[in-house]
């Protein structure tokens, strides 16, 4: 497998509207429009910085991973995207080597990327998600 870059920082937000104004307003970034990802119970909005994005992310029911993410730890980042060639090369190779999977299998994302988590549990408490676009 191979992991290019930093694809993006996920941030858990109550609301994206209100959250937005500190990446436009005070740092000067511009915001792409907002989309719902009905499979993550989220919408989502990107912020580019340089060869990275900020992804703002608001629950849209109180069973999503952000609304229970915010109840219990607050607002803040929530997970770090890697991008890689191959997601399902990928997949494999880290379960071969014993690495807990949330998703064994990709499901779509944002943009329609395909997307993965790994448990923070195997990762020193960092929620990490491949993804390739
Ligand atoms: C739209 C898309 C895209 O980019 O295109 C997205 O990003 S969607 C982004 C939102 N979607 C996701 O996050 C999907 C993947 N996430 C999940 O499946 C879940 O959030 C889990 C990570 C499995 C946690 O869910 P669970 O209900 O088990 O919560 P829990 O509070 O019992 O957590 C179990 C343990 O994991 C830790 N934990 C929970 N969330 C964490 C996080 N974001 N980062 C680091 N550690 C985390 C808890 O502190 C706890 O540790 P202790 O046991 O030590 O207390
Ligand atoms: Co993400």
């Amino acid at each position: 497998m191979k992991t290019l870059k930093i694809d993006h920082i996920g941030v858990a937000v109550k609301s994206i509207e209100e959250a937005s104004k500190i990446y436009t307003e005070l740092l000067g970034l511009e915001m792409h429009g907002i989309e719902e990802v009905q499979d993550q119970k989220v919408k989502v909005a990107f912020i580019p910085v340089g060869e990275s994005e900020f992804e703002l992310l608001e629950a849209t029911d109180p069973e999503s991973s952000i609304a229970k993410f915010i109840e219990k730890r607050g607002e803040g980042i929530q997970h770090i995207a890697l991008r890689v060639d191959d997601i399902e090369k990928a997949l494999e190779e880290l379960k071969q080597k014993g690495v807990k999977l949330i998703d064994e299998k990709p499901r779509y994302g944002a943009g329609g990327a395909k997307i993965a988590f790994i448990h923070p549990k195997s990762t020193n408490g960092v929620l990490i998600e491949l993804c390739e676009r």
